[in-house]
């Protein structure tokens, strides 16, 4: 089974938790997209659904193959929200971002009763951190801002260089109109230190570590599906 197939198994079981009615948050990202497309198809057969994208991205294609979409403000509490992740732990900590929507999909994920990770295998992790941290700052003070992250990050013993995310020559800008710094700390053994670390720098917008989110992760991989939940 190719890669494309195991997020599409991941996909399809995850659409087993979605009921009629219910109000989706739904995540950006290669796996996120191919939930779209079957949610998409059980919309064409009557499923009533209403979702809240995580991203423009998200957004156009829901739009696209005709999933009803709503706005965070117009649907503040969600039933679920869908989304995939670059790295899945144990305790379902996750690292997420490598699609630059991080800010968006961590507003709808804490405002979802529960919240579902879809990934392939290759994303589970012993230790956070393989995968370098999408950390999401205000173009301002860009420069102040990293050295702020290196010294917060020092102080816990991590260290690594931090990347500003380009495309085309350019910054990458967020949805929100930041840009992305990938920080490649390697391990991250304390993954709370750091995110409180990293909230207390004002140029910091979000992080890409997403604790106490996630209620259940769907994994594939070549032997099949199957639902991973916190380890106590
Ligand atoms: O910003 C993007 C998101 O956090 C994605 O959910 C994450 O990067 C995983 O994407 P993919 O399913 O393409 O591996």
């Amino acid at each position: 089974m190719d890669a494309r197939q195991l997020k599409i198994e991941a996909a399809r079981e995850a659409l087993t938790h979605v009921a009629d009615g219910m109000k989706l948050g739904i995540g950006t990202g290669s796996t996120a997209e191919e939930f779209v497309r079957l949610l998409a198809v059980k919309v064409g057969e009557g499923m009533t659904v209403i979702g809240v994208p995580t991203s423009e991205r998200t957004a156009r294609l829901c739009s696209e193959l005709g999933v009803p979409l709503s706005t965070l403000d117009e649907t503040p509490r969600l039933d679920l929200t869908i989304d995939g992740a670059d790295e899945i732990d144990p305790a379902l900590t996750l690292v997420k971002g490598g699609g630059g929507a991080l800010l968006r999909e961590k507003i709808v994920a804490a405002a979802s009763a529960r919240m579902i990770v879809i990934a392939d295998a290759s994303k589970l992790v012993d230790t956070l951190g393989r995968f370098p941290l999408p950390i999401e700052v205000n173009p301002f003070g860009l420069r102040a801002t990293e050295i702020a992250i290196n010294e917060a990050a020092a102080r816990l013993g991590l260290d690594g260089p931090l990347t500003l995310r380009m495309t085309n020559g350019e910054p990458f800008v967020t949805d929100g109109g930041h840009f992305i710094i990938d920080a490649s700390f390697g391990r991250i053994p304390d993954t709370r230190a750091l995110s409180d670390a990293l909230h207390a720098i004002p140029g910091v917008v979000e992080h890409g570590l997403f604790l106490e989110l996630a209620d259940a992760a769907i994994v594939a991989d070549a032997d099949g599906v199957r639902t991973v939940r916190a380890a106590a």
